[in-house]
């Protein structure tokens, strides 16, 4: 088998293969480090001659040119958001996409997502005619499977990464391909602060040896990394949709093994990455990790064959009722619900699993005044991420607050206990107003 003049065949300029697109069209770039940076820029340069082309993506990491150059003509809806994306929807450039991450297989394959043309980046092709999708496997298989037209954004800096479905494309799949050698982008995790360290402080102690850990963004997960990586656990396992730096840390530190994971044993899991160069060199053709599809990383059905499993995720605020926003700012969008609610309802079907939500319990707004992330009730437009039916343990740095199978009093008692102080009586005063405050509650 030659694959190369197949190859050479569908090799061509990048504004020969976005010629395909037509106005009303539905064009995927896959997500974050694969997104096409060259037919990106091919596209946006036919802003005049394309009306209503709908671009769907997540997370960009640098900036998309068909929004930037293409306003009127290109209309980019991410299902989840970077700060570049927040932005875009801001400035009234681009519109949130809903979506549950295990889901969001199911929206391409049942037809909700349609795709007339997706363009993504992925590795040189090897011997065999294949082209690994590198650091996002996500939903591809998906997208692959209903698009009418494929075109790949080949790049040699695109890490070769193994994994189930999802994690290469043939040749045979392909409509046409362009060659590009842009860097792919890198994203570094914020440092962590006095008070992510607090938080991590008060986890720390539920970890134990042999876990499988799933970490989400922020500086917070990153502190956690630290304390991990100086301390005496060993036998830790990742199995996670995002891989970051901080994993990177904690396998350089010998304390990821993956050797006592139930499932998957003897592989860290993860479906995107993103973060540091080291990182992307760590993960190229290292068969000690595999990429999957997050239909199978995120479902509770996968999750709860793990029986030592901790997941810790960020959140934004929450109310004395234990609904847990994270992913909006009153109505101004901020991230998304990305996988928080399936590590949460997976994590609770474990034997042992234990879910941690954290946030600082307070936040300075850009004109310096601080406000208590702790509402008495959400009622500015915020997006219930996590429900009280299924929070967990929320922490900031002033503790813990369990919810699961406490009564209302009990649950309001509990998340007033780790306000910041300077709000804790008006919170119990709220309660009081509430119905949700017993006489004999702590004050
Ligand atoms: C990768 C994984 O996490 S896997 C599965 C889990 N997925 C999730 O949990 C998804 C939902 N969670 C998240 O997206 C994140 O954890 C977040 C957004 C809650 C926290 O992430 P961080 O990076 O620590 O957020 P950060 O503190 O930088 O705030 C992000 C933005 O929200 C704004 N913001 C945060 N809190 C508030 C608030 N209470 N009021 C107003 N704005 C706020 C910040 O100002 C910032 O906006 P800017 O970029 O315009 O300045
Ligand atoms: C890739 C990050 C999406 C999420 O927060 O779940």
């Amino acid at each position: 088998m030659d694959f190369s003049q197949e190859y050479q065949e569908k090799l061509c300029t990048p504004a020969e293969a976005v010629k395909v697109v037509k106005s009303g069209d539905w064009v995927d770039y896959s997500q974050t480090c694969s997104i096409p940076v060259k037919l990106d820029a091919a596209l946006a340069a036919r802003h005049a001659e394309l009306a209503d082309v709908n671009i769907r993506s997540s997370i960009t990491m640098q900036p998309l040119k068909v929004v930037e150059e293409g306003e009127g003509s290109f209309t980019y809806n991410p299902w989840h958001c970077s700060g570049m994306d927040r932005r875009y929807i801001d400035q009234g450039k681009a519109f949130f996409n809903p979506m549950m991450f295990r889901n969001v297989g199911s929206y391409y394959r049942k037809g909700y997502a349609p795709v007339d043309v997706l363009m993504l980046t992925v590795s040189p092709m090897d011997a065999y005619g294949n082209f690994s999708t590198g650091l996002t496997n996500c939903c591809v298989q998906d997208i692959v499977d209903v698009a009418k037209y494929i075109i790949l954004e080949v790049n040699p800096n695109m890490p070769r990464v193994y994994g189930t479905t999802g994690d290469h494309i043939h040749i045979s799949q392909v409509n046409c391909l362009v060659e590009s050698d842009e860097a792919i982008p890198t994203a570094m995790a914020p440092a962590a602060t006095e008070i992510d360290r607090k938080i991590a402080e008060y986890i720390f102690p539920e970890l134990s040896d042999g876990m499988t850990l799933q970490l989400g963004i922020g500086g917070m997960p990153n502190a956690l990394g630290a304390l991990v990586a100086e301390s005496d656990l060993k036998d830790i396992g990742m199995h996670t949709e995002l891989m970051s730096d901080g994993y990177l840390t904690l396998y350089k530190a010998g304390k990821i093994t993956n050797m006592k994971k139930e499932i998957d044993r003897g592989k860290g899991v993860f479906s995107i990455a993103n973060g540091s160069r080291e990182l992307y060199d760590f993960l190229n053709e290292n068969q000690g990790i595999y990429s999957a599809p997050i239909g199978y990383v995120n479902h509770p059905e996968t999750i709860k064959q793990f029986k030592n499993f901790v997941s810790i995720n960020g959140c934004i605020a929450m109310d004395l009722y234990g609904q847990v926003c994270s992913e909006s700012a009153g109505t101004r969008h901020i991230s998304g619900t990305g996988g928080q609610l399936d590590f949460v309802t997976g994590t609770f079907e474990c034997v042992n699993g234990k879910a941690f939500l954290a946030m600082s319990s307070t936040f300075k707004d850009k004109k310096g005044t601080v406000h208590s992330r702790i509402l008495p009730k959400f009622t500015q437009g915020d997006i219930i991420t996590t429900p009280r039916t299924q929070v967990p343990t929320i922490v900031t740095e002033y503790g813990m607050a369990h919810q699961v199978g406490l009564p209302t009093w009990m649950r309001a008692e509990n998340i007033i206990n780790i306000a910041h102080p300077d709000f804790r009586e008006d919170l119990i005063q709220a309660a009081e107003a509430q119905g949700i405050w017993r006489h004999s509650n702590k004050r």
